[in-house]
């Protein structure tokens, strides 16, 4: 049998050992011609609300579960924290090997990923233009790695490397770019894999959709799900959802599923571009959620540039929640300014151009110009951000478009060349929209000169009126 498939057959032996059910109308499926690793696929047809997996809760992995909770202070967990807690438990597993009670589900995690951190300078450079290559954040990770995991593994050496004479030497070892490199890997799975675990007496209450607040979610514990994260996704082709149950997790289907499909869960509404970061790939099905975004460096000085950059506004302006690093222009189906472009971004733009007498007015008031109510200012100077920021690329969106060619989805040497394409495909998104933004607020202003036009012949016209009273 292939490695790859053996290695399938001892996880699912392991996970159904650990008291998981897993329905026999799915498989795990070799999904590597599509460059999707595993993936689940119906082999029956499955119908709404069906149960396809339960994992006890014991089987995952997470910092609870992990015999290093007992061998370690808690308060060098609290410390930690969850991110950097559940990292730790991960190398503890991973440096266990065989040993580790996880190990044959270890063994169907991938050693390569694909995601940013781990792509090289020639391939983020194609990336070039994209706000994404500021979010990676590779030196900040290495220092914490270096400044707080680091020294939780030496000072417990002997549990760490439990057995191992050579435990402290090893330990001294962790801070090298190998193992800093190793504590990467372990992030990046957490970051595409890990779920967020609602605790089993879970006090959070759930909207009628079923989410809990996004504050909420900050707080949840991540864990490793076997199996559950064995499901790929595809934006609204997601036709599964995993539920917290006491003792279980389950995976049901949301949706009638055919024999044949493949099993999709839900990443969340993420621009290609996170995708890549955060999933290492890429699908036209993510262009719907496509974000690019405006700098507020690059908005301040276009407001210096026009005279209009003042402190006592900016200072209401944060007051009041408007400031931010930067602003976004998406998607959205038809093309709108109103749902496309960032209502703080215009608020922004019509406080600053507001003649003084006018902001004194509204700020009195604690009030903001509607977004809206945009003007032709606005709308031009919006136009000029939006051109600006099309110029932070290297290439143009035609030349982008041009080169885009077909990819050779197999062996080693088309990695790159894969990396290249999803990188174009990011770069392409990001350059329609503001395409789309420009060719809108182009529109706009017409539309906005005509209007003042004919309201000024209107008003001349009546001006001129026979019996009209003339003002004095
Ligand atoms: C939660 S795991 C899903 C299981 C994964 N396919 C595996 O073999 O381990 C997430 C990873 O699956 C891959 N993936 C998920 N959805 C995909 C899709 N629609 N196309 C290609 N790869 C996908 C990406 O590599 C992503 O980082």
């Amino acid at each position: 049998m292939d490695p790859f498939d053996e290695a399938s057959h001892a996880f699912l032996a392991w996970l159904r050992n650990t008291g998981a059910e897993v329905s026999n109308k799915i498989e795990l499926k070799d999904l590597r011609n599509m460059q999707a690793g595993r993936g689940v696929v119906a082999t029956q047809d499955i119908h709404e609300d069906e149960v396809l997996f339960r994992i006890p809760r014991s089987a995952l992995l997470t910092v609870d579960n992990s015999i290093l909770a007992s061998e370690i202070p808690k308060a060098t967990f609290d410390h930690l924290g969850p991110w950097l807690s559940l990292i730790l438990v991960m190398l503890y597993e991973h440096v266990n090997g065989n040993t580790s009670n996880w190990a044959p589900y270890f063994n169907i995690l991938p050693s390569e990923l694909n995601t940013l951190m781990f792509w090289e300078a020639d391939e983020l450079a194609e990336l070039q233009g994209s706000m994404v290559l500021q979010k990676i954040g590779r030196a900040s990770a290495d220092e914490q790695f270096t400044r707080e995991l680091v020294p939780v593994i030496r000072e417990f050496a002997g549990v760490f490397f439990s057995g191992d004479e050579r435990a402290q030497e090893k330990a001294e070892q962790m801070g090298d770019a190998q193992h800093l490199m190793l504590m990467h890997k372990m992030a990046s799975l957490i970051m595409a894999y890990a779920f967020d675990v609602e605790p089993a007496n879970s006090s959070k209450i759930a909207d009628e959709d079923g989410y809990v607040s996004e504050d909420e979610d900050a707080a949840l514990p991540k864990g490793m799900v076997p199996m559950a994260d064995m499901l790929n996704a595809d934006a609204d082709r997601n036709n599964a959802l995993l539920f917290y149950e006491e003792d279980f997790l389950s995976m049901k289907a949301t949706v009638p599923i055919k024999a044949g499909n493949e099993i999709f869960n839900d990443y969340g509404p993420l621009p290609r571009s996170d995708l890549l970061r955060r999933y290492g790939y890429v699908t036209d099905n993510y262009a719907q959620y496509d974000v690019v975004e405006l700098s507020f460096d690059l908005v301040s000085a276009l407001a210096t540039q026009h005279n209009i950059f003042e402190q006592a506004r900016l200072e209401y302006l944060d007051e009041q929640g408007v400031v931010d690093t930067g602003y976004d222009i998406c998607a959205s189906d038809p093309y709108t300014i109103q749902e496309s472009m960032s209502p703080e971004l215009i608020v922004l733009l019509e406080t600053l151009l507001l003649p003084a007498d006018e902001f004194e007015h509204l700020a009195r008031k604690g009030k903001l110009p509607k977004p809206e109510k945009m003007g032709a200012k606005a709308a031009e100077m919006l136009l000029q951000l939006v051109k600006a920021r099309t110029a932070q690329y290297a290439t143009t969106l035609e030349e982008d478009v041009g080169s885009a060619s077909d990819v050779n989805m197999e062996g080693e040497e088309s990695l790159k060349e894969r990396r290249f394409a999803m990188a174009r495909a990011v770069r392409i998104g990001e350059k329609e929209l503001l395409r789309k933004a420009e060719l809108a607020l182009e529109q706009f202003i017409r539309d906005k000169n005509t209007d003042s036009g004919a309201n000024k012949r209107q008003a001349f016209e009546e001006e001129d009126r026979p019996g009209k009273k003339q003002r004095s």
